[in-house]
C-alpha cells in the first residue's frame, strides 16, 4: 500500500534549473522559483566573449582525458565559483555538445587560426545558441571561418566524422543493424527519466503534480516501465519534497526495465552483485516489498557510500550493502547457491549511455574493452555460484558492443551447462509495455526505445539431478577455496551497511572495520 504525503502545504513545486549532465540528475537545484529574479548586480547572461572563454577553459581540462568529463567539469566549476547556477548549465551544454561532436568539430575546425580549443568552444556555442549569438564577439578572421564552416554539408564528411565516432567503435558496431540511426540517437542529449518508489506513491499522483507545476518539461508516463515519468529539459528536482522523501529517484527507463526483468518476489534472497550507488537495488528492494534479503555488493566503497542517503530516503529495510574486495571475496563465497535471484549489472564500456557520457567514445579503446570483458567473465562466473537451484542470474550491461553482451553469454553457457537461457522478452511481457523484441535477449536501443542502450540475459540454474550434481561439485570447489559456505544462511541483518558479514570475526578477530556507507 503506497503511503503518500498529501496536502497543498506539502506539494511544493519542483523547480527548473541546470546541472552537469552525466547521469541526468540535476545537480545544481535552486530554491529560486521558476522565472525568479537574479540579483541586480549580475547580468542575466554574461557577455558572449566571457562565455567562450569559460567553455574553452573547461574543455581545456576535459580534453586531457584525466577522468570522466562530469567529474572534471564539476571540479572546474568548484575552481570557478563565480560561474553561477544558470551559467553552469549553459557552459555544460556547450561542453557536452563539443564532446558529442568532437571528431566532426575537430575536422571542420582544422581550417581556422588560433587555439584549437577556442575554435571548438565557438562551434559548441554556435550549435547551442545559433551563429548570430556568437558572431558579434569574434574578430574578422574567426567570423569568416565560422561562416565558412557552417556551410559545410554533412554529406561531404566521412561517415565516422559525420557521426563523430572513433574508427574502432565503428568497426565493432558493423555487425549490428541500422547503426547510423542508433548512433544519431546516442548523439542527442537525453531527457530526464524519474522513477516513482512504489512503496511510497502512485505514479499517477506524481505525474499529475509534475504536469501541474512543470508543464514546460512536458511530463509523460514512460512507455514501457510502469514506474517511470519522462521530462524534457533539465528540471532540477532534488529539492522537491517528492525527491527528499524518497518518493522519486532519477533513473533511466532502461534501468527500471532491468530491475523488472530480475523480478524478485517477497521474502526472497537476492544479490545485486555490482550495486554501485544502488539505482537498481532500490527498485529491486521495492519489488520485494521490503521483505526478504537483498545484498548490495560492490568493490567501490565510494559508490556504496553514495547509496547510503538514497537507501535512507527509500524507506527500505531489507537491503544489506557489502563492500567486497573482488568478485572472489570470501563474503561472496559464503553466499554460494543461496540466492533466488542474482543481478550482475556489470562494469562495461558504457557505450549505451553516450547521450549522457559522450566522453566515453574517446576514453574507451579496444584495449580497455578487452580488459572489461575479462572482468565481466570473472564476475559472471563468481556470481553464478551464488544462484540456488532453480534460481535466476541476470547479466546486464549498458553497452551496445557484442563482445560485452551476446559473446559473454554464449561463452558462459558453453562453460556452464547447469544454466539455461530463458527468454527475456517473454519474462517482461506481463511486467512492461510491449518492446517489440525478437530473440532471447533484452536489447534496448536508444533510437527504438528512447532509453539508454542496454543488454540483458536471463540464465536459470537447472534443477535436474545431473545438473544438481554438477552444481554441487562446482560449489564444493568454490566452498573449499573459501571454507565459509557452511556459515549461517542469515549472513547479515538488513539495515546498517556493513563491509564485514557476521562470521567474519571468526576468521579474523581484527579491529572493527569501517562501515561501507
Ligand atoms: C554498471 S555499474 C553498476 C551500476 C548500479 N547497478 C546502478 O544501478 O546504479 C558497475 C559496478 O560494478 C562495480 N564493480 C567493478 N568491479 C567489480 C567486481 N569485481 N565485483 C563487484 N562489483 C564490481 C563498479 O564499482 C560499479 O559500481
Amino acid at each position: 500500500m503506497a503511503s503518500e504525503r498529501s496536502g497543498s502545504s506539502r506539494a511544493r513545486r519542483p523547480e527548473r534549473g541546470d546541472g552537469a549532465p552525466r547521469d541526468g540528475a540535476p545537480r545544481a537545484a535552486t530554491r529560486r522559483a521558476p522565472g525568479g529574479q537574479r540579483p541586480a548586480d549580475r547580468p542575466a547572461v554574461p557577455p558572449m566573449a566571457g562565455r567562450i572563454e569559460q567553455v574553452r577553459s573547461a574543455l581545456g581540462e576535459i580534453l586531457q582525458w584525466s577522468g570522466p568529463a562530469d567529474q572534471v567539469l564539476s571540479r572546474w566549476f568548484r575552481d570557478h565559483p563565480k560561474v553561477g547556477g544558470r551559467d553552469r548549465g549553459a557552459v555544460a551544454e556547450s561542453v557536452y555538445d563539443v564532446l558529442r561532436n568532437l571528431r566532426r568539430y575537430r575536422q571542420i575546425a582544422e581550417g581556422g587560426r588560433g587555439a584549437a580549443t577556442r575554435r571548438l568552444a565557438i562551434l559548441g556555442l554556435a550549435s547551442r545558441l545559433g551563429i548570430d549569438e556568437v558572431l558579434p564577439v569574434l574578430d574578422g578572421d574567426e567570423a569568416d571561418w565560422l561562416r565558412r564552416v557552417q556551410s559545410i554539408s554533412d554529406a561531404a564528411l566521412a561517415r565516422e566524422v559525420r557521426l563523430s565516432i572513433p574508427d574502432w567503435l565503428s568497426e565493432a558496431l558493423a555487425i549490428e543493424e541500422d547503426t547510423d540511426s542508433l548512433l544519431e540517437a546516442l548523439n542527442q542529449a537525453a531527457p530526464l527519466d524519474i522513477r516513482v518508489n512504489p512503496l511510497k506513491v502512485e505514479r499517477d499522483t506524481v505525474l499529475a503534480e509534475l504536469q501541474a507545476s512543470l508543464p514546460q518539461a512536458q511530463p509523460q508516463a514512460t512507455p514501457y516501465s510502469p514506474f517511470g515519468i519522462r521530462l524534457q529539459g533539465r528540471p532540477a528536482l532534488t529539492r522537491w519534497f517528492r525527491f527528499e522523501d524518497g518518493s522519486i529517484e532519477v533513473q533511466d527507463e532502461g534501468s527500471q526495465l532491468l530491475a523488472l526483468l530480475v523480478g524478485p518476489k517477497r521474502g526472497e534472497m537476492v544479490i545485486d552483485f555490482c550495486a554501485g550507488a544502488g539505482g537498481k537495488t532500490l527498485l529491486l528492494g521495492a519489488l520485494m516489498r521490503s521483505t526478504g534479503r537483498l545484498y548490495a555488493l560492490d568493490v567501490s566503497h565510494a559508490r556504496l557510500a553514495r547509496f547510503k542517503p538514497r537507501l535512507a530516503r527509500s524507506g527500505l529495510s531489507n537491503v544489506v550493502p557489502v563492500v567486497i574486495a573482488n568478485e572472489n571475496d570470501a563474503r561472496v563465497k559464503r553466499l554460494a547457491r543461496k540466492a533466488h535471484r542474482v543481478l550482475v549489472d556489470a562494469p562495461c564500456s558504457g557505450t549505451g549511455t553516450l547521450r549522457r557520457n559522450p566522453d566515453l567514445k574517446w576514453r574507451q579503446s579496444p584495449e580497455s574493452v578487452s580488459d572489461l570483458c575479462a572482468l565481466q567473465r570473472s564476475i559472471l562466473a563468481s556470481a553464478a555460484r551464488c544462484v540456488a537451484p532453480g534460481g535466476r542470474l541476470v547479466y546486464a550491461t549498458c553497452s551496445i558492443l557484442r563482445v560485452e553482451n551476446e559473446n559473454q553469454i554464449e561463452s558462459f553457457l558453453a562453460e556452464h551447462p547447469e544454466f539455461e537461457l530463458l527468454s527475456a522478452p517473454d519474462i517482461l511481457a506481463d511486467r512492461a509495455g510491449a518492446l517489440g523484441l525478437s530473440g532471447p535477449y533484452l536489447k534496448l536501443r536508444t533510437d527504438v526505445h528512447g532509453t539508454d542502450g542496454f543488454f540483458a540475459a536471463v540464465l536459470q540454474r537447472r534443477q535436474g539431478p545431473a545438473a544438481a550434481a554438477q552444481a554441487e561439485a562446482a560449489a564444493e570447489v568454490f566452498e573449499d577455496e573459501g571454507g565459509l559456505a557452511a556459515a549461517d544462511p542469515d549472513l547479515a541483518s538488513p539495515g546498517e551497511p556493513v563491509d564485514r558479514l557476521p562470521g567474519d570475526a571468526a576468521q579474523d578477530a581484527g579491529p572493527e572495520e569501517e562501515s561501507a556507507a
